[in-house]
């Protein structure tokens, strides 16, 4: 599980929280916390006050891959190749270990093609899928993204779900505007002004928020 108690940080105020293995989804309104909770979830964050656990480790002791609202300004390395096989690099990993894990992610995100291209080459949604293929190569036990893919094309979406979807990491916690996407969440995190107002499976979230736009245009009503 992945607890919270008794956090604070910023305007995030969280008296109690368990997340359950698989995927949480967060949601809310703008400036309503969500990429603080995400910090905090990753370790790139510490509380003010209370405590973040992760089956019973702290998030910094935890394998943790991340990918922010804007994969791009993220991106370290000036060859593709170079960027995802990053995290092997500071774990330690032996060159062929990493050969492996750089080529098994780039196969799932589909840009084998692009391995040895620059960074800079590439285009915005091409970056995002970089970004992806490096936080998922290790198989972190917690993959926290931000928003990621707001400006993806329907096709490059779909390439990239298929991904999370066949990703063994045991948590993935996910921040989106996109409610057809928060539908298919085990749980829904609804966020306003730093507090968790509703928590549940998505048919529960979505009861509570039915006749504002953070509803499921699918789910009509
Ligand atoms: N370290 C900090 N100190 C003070 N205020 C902060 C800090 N970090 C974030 N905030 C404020 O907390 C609020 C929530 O920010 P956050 O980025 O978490 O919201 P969000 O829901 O992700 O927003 P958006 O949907 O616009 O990306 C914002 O008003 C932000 O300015």
């Amino acid at each position: 599980m992945i607890d919270f108690s008794g956090v604070s940080q910023a305007i995030v105020r969280i008296p109690s929280l368990s997340l359950a293995p698989g995927t949480t989804v967060i949601t809310g309104p703008n400036g309503s916390g969500k990429s603080t909770f995400l910090r905090l979830c990753a370790g790139l964050a510490l509380p003010e006050s209370g405590s973040v656990g992760i089956d019973g480790r702290t998030p910094r002791e935890t394998e943790v891959g991340w990918v922010g609202e804007f994969p791009d300004q993220n991106l370290l390395f000036s060859r593709v190749y170079d960027e995802i096989a990053g995290p092997s690099l500071f774990a330690g990993a032996p060159c062929d270990e990493t050969r492996r894990l750089v080529d098994d992610a780039a196969r799932r995100l589909g840009i084998v093609d692009l391995l040895d291209r620059t960074v800079r080459s590439l285009s915005g949604g091409e970056r995002a899928l970089v970004g992806v293929a490096t936080a998922l190569s290790r198989h972190p036990h917690l993959l926290v993204l931000d928003e990621f893919d707001s400006h993806l094309d329907r096709e490059t979406a779909e390439i990239v779900a298929e991904a999370l979807e066949r990703c063994p990491c045991r948590y993935l916690i996910r921040c989106t505007q996109d409610m057809e996407t928060a539908a298919l969440a085990d749980t829904l995190l609804y966020f306003e002004k730093g507090v968790i107002v509703h928590a549940g499976s998505p048919k529960e979230v979505f009861s509570a928020l039915q006749g504002t736009c953070f509803y499921p245009e699918s789910w009509g009503g």
